[in-house]
């Protein structure tokens, strides 16, 4: 018999300690309700605001077996978060997400019926196609966003709506394979992921997605992120 799926979600935190039992108590319930086997696997970078004891506490509430503690000394970056959390996935598929509610839980079982409709490698949210949609942003944030991705899409050609967001699924193999070859450490590391995917020929599909500006907390995005980024569009123009 085959085994059952499993969803591994990577979970990113730098300083969620208000927002991290909420995705929680979320994602528990969503896969519940769906009848999905999952874990979290939580990647703190060593927040000061004393995110990972809050995740100790969920570890107890949940178990051992539904979350993993894989912390960092210190605040490595957006991309090897992920690199890290992934060497302890268990489940065939993984799930990457922000913790801070601006990716809904609501979307994972739509992006899991669709992935199994045609065997996609990779399913995306999307905010730039169908009825998704970003809420909570201001003008001057909607322009870097749409800026990027307009800039990625001009350069490299893709095919994919929405190139820097984060709210995706991947069979396990297939993210391990993408990721090995992927350079950038920070917020450039989605839109590196998924040129190089769609490179490897891996197929990707979309299922639109609202991002809600997150309620607590500060974003990371800074100035130099936005530096690395137009380097990052650049240097795969040369190489992919
Ligand atoms: N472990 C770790 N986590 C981090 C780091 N930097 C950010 N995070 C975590 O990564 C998630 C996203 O960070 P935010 O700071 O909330 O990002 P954002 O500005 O809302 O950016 C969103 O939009 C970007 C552009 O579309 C996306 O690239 C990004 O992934 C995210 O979806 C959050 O869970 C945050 O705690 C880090 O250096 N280390
Ligand atoms: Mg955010």
């Amino acid at each position: 018999m085959a085994q059952k799926d499993k969803y591994s979600v990577l979970l990113p935190t730098y300083n969620e300690r208000k927002n991290l039992p909420i995705i929680t108590w979320l994602l528990n319930k969503t896969f519940t309700e769906n009848n999905m086997d999952w874990e979290i696997i939580i990647v703190d970078d060593g927040s000061p605001d004393g995110t990972q004891e809050v995740a100790k506490q969920l570890q107890k509430a949940y178990g051992a077996n539904h979350i993993q503690l894989k912390p960092r000394a210190g605040k490595l970056g957006l991309g090897t978060a992920y690199v890290h959390g992934l060497q302890f996935a268990t489940g065939n598929y993984v799930i990457i997400m922000d913790a801070d509610f601006s990716h809904h839980p609501k979307f994972i079982p739509r992006m899991a019926e669709l992935q199994k409709s045609q065997n996609y490698d990779i399913v995306t949210g999307t905010r730039y196609a169908g009825d998704g949609g970003v809420y909570g942003w201001d003008l001057k944030r909607k322009f870097v966003s749409r800026g990027a991705n307009l800039f990625a899409d001009t350069v490299l050609r893709p095919g994919v709506s929405d190139l820097t967001g984060s709210f995706r699924l991947y069979k396990r193999e297939v993210l391990q394979k993408v990721i090995s070859s992927t350079e950038s450490k920070g917020y450039t590391f989605q839109m590196e992921m998924m040129v190089r995917a769609k490179a490897m020929g891996f197929s990707v599909a979309e299922v639109p997605i609202s991002f809600v500006d997150r309620v607590y907390g500060e974003s990371k995005l800074g100035g130099d992120e936005i530096v690395e980024y137009a380097k990052g569009v650049l240097s795969l123009w040369m190489k992919v």
